[in-house]
């Protein structure tokens, strides 16, 4: 039997990228068609490799075409992706700038920027990472990093840091350029100086997403951080009890100012339930249960998932690798589903932005 390109063409024009409510065609996301007698290969382009759709994509496609062309048809599809942006980040090679952030300090913010990052990572993005926590930087700790210094080299008058690369992804933290036994003397100027620092003066190189640690609360770094370079989004952290999310609030009600204006890419509720070890199926909600999902729709932004308060986060934090990488595949991956989350709501947010035109580039 012989087919067309046409007819390929028109058959996965029939299925929909559930997010962006557009054809797979239309989305120019059908690429490299190859036809062989009755063997077809084509790719799929992808907006992230995070895509917590990929599966269901997949098997749309093989669908479509056994549907609408024939069943006796050889086809291979190959699943990829290209990350999409919106927006110049104001960073060189960076395409997409998550912001982490909270009302209260010890919510976990540090450990979800960490994770969120080396999840993203394990999808095969390219990623970094900026400790810009001025008061408690956790970045030294949760990496094994403590007492590095970053490579620094003069160009052109200019300084040049060379982000430190652990498990995969590149890193910077404030941490690395001070006394961890001295607390930070510097005042605003100094502190927004240094920050930039962090995203301006850095070899970045080519990376999809560059997740930031905010301080807690709402604050100078805040303001020079959302105010210098176009953040794509940000990601907020609470813990389920009433203080937390009131703290809470008042952040994203910082960021959501007109003269801010960062789009809120969801909710995370950190230590939402406890699990004991020897017992993973059981969830004890002891602070209250909700919480989280309710301050979403208060706000209006997706409920991106619950945390679990478990020993082997703060074990493997304080161990210098965070639970992403770890052996506790239970809590691993939580993780890694929240972090497809925030890559899918990037996705959706760009395709908006860009009115679902050549959402791929050609
Ligand atoms: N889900 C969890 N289960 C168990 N321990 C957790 C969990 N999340 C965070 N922790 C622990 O709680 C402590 C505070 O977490 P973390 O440093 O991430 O919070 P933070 O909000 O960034 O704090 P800060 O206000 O200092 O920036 C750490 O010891 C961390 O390991």
């Amino acid at each position: 039997m012989q087919i067309t390109k046409e007819q390929v063409l028109q058959a996965l024009s029939h299925v929909e990228e559930p997010d962006l409510k557009k054809d797979l065609v239309t989305l120019n996301m059908i690429q490299d068609v190859h036809i062989d007698g009755n063997k077809l290969a084509f790719s799929v382009v992808l907006t992230t490799p995070a895509c917590p759709l990929k599966g269901l994509i997949e098997n749309a496609c093989r669908n479509a075409i056994s549907h609408f062309i024939s069943s006796e048809i050889e086809v291979t599809v190959n699943m990829t992706s290209q990350v999409t942006t919106q927006k110049n980040t104001g960073v060189p090679g960076v395409k997409n700038i998550i912001a982490v952030a909270s009302g209260k300090g010890g919510v976990g913010k540090s450990t979800v920027a960490a994770n969120l990052a080396l999840g993203l990572a394990a999808t095969g993005a390219q990623v970094g990472l900026i400790d810009a926590d001025i008061y408690g930087p956790s970045v030294p700790i949760m990496f094994g990093l403590e007492g590095a210094r970053p490579n620094a080299t003069q160009e052109n008058g200019k300084t040049r840091i060379e982000p430190i690369e652990k498990y995969g992804i590149k890193l910077l933290s404030i941490g690395f350029f001070t006394d961890p036994n001295q607390p930070v003397p510097w005042r605003g100027p100094m502190v927004s100086t240094a920050v930039k620092q962090l995203f301006n003066d850095a070899d970045w190189g080519e990376l999809d997403y560059l997740v930031v640690d905010l301080p807690p609360g709402t604050g100078d770094i805040h303001i020079t951080v959302t105010q210098s370079f176009p953040i794509t989004g940000a990601v907020i952290v609470t813990t389920p009890q009433n203080v937390a999310l009131a703290d809470a609030k008042k952040g994203v009600g910082m960021l959501m100012m007109e003269s801010i204006n960062v789009p809120i890419l969801g909710v995370i509720e950190n230590m939402s339930y406890f699990t004991p070890a020897e017992l993973p199926e059981n969830k004890y909600y002891i602070f209250g249960q909700g919480g989280g999902a309710k301050l979403a729709e208060l706000i209006g932004a997706p409920f991106l998932g619950e945390l679990p308060l478990v020993k082997s986060v703060s074990e493997s934090g304080d161990a210098g690798k965070p639970v992403v990488l770890t052996e506790d595949g239970v809590t691993s991956a939580v993780f890694k589903d929240i972090a497809e989350r925030v890559a899918q709501q990037i996705s959706i947010n760009n395709a908006k932005a860009t009115g679902y035109a050549d959402v791929i580039n050609r």
